[in-house]
């Protein structure tokens, strides 16, 4: 399985869990920039969360593994990202399915379900790897988290 090392993301919370995530999806990018990627094509993502708090859930858990594998893993696994018109959009370049968007959105997906909790951890980092060469990692800005 996954033993990467990641980016560090600096903070002041007693708890931080990352889970890790392969993901293996297609899509492609609407824009003749792509070039090639603007053919459907395969990729097997390596994607990690980063969730920090200072609180437990009823269960001893800062959030349950099983559920950030769920919400992300769940969704995107074996599909063309194209398809997924609630998470992108062929016609918005702000959500293209490229590397950057896709972390981006997961984050989106993921500290929505966390607000809802009650001791209300945060989602800090999302890195996304789309190819041995290539990964973006994404963070809130200082004010969102
Ligand atoms: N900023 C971005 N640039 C590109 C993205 C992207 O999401 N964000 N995506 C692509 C293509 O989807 C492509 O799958 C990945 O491109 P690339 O890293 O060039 O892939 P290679 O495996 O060919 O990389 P090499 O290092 O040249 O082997 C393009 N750009
Ligand atoms: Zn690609």
């Amino acid at each position: 399985m996954m033993h990467q090392l990641y980016p560090q993301v600096a903070h002041h919370y007693r708890y931080e869990l990352n889970k890790d995530m392969q993901i293996a999806a297609a899509h492609f990018i609407p824009h003749e920039a792509a070039g090639r990627c603007a053919n459907v094509h395969g990729h097997t993502y390596i994607v990690n969360v980063t969730v920090a708090g200072d609180e437990l859930d009823e269960s001893g858990f800062l959030v349950n593994f099983q559920t950030l594998k769920k919400l992300v893993h769940g969704k995107l696994d074996h599909t063309l990202l194209n398809d997924h018109t609630d998470w992108f959009d062929r016609y918005d370049p702000n959500r293209f399915p490229t590397t950057e968007v896709v972390a981006r959105t997961i984050y989106e997906i993921v500290q929505g379900y966390l607000d809802a909790l009650p001791h209300k951890p945060k989602c800090l980092q999302v890195f996304v790897r789309e190819s041995p060469t290539s990964y973006v990692v994404y963070r809130p800005k200082a004010g969102e988290r």
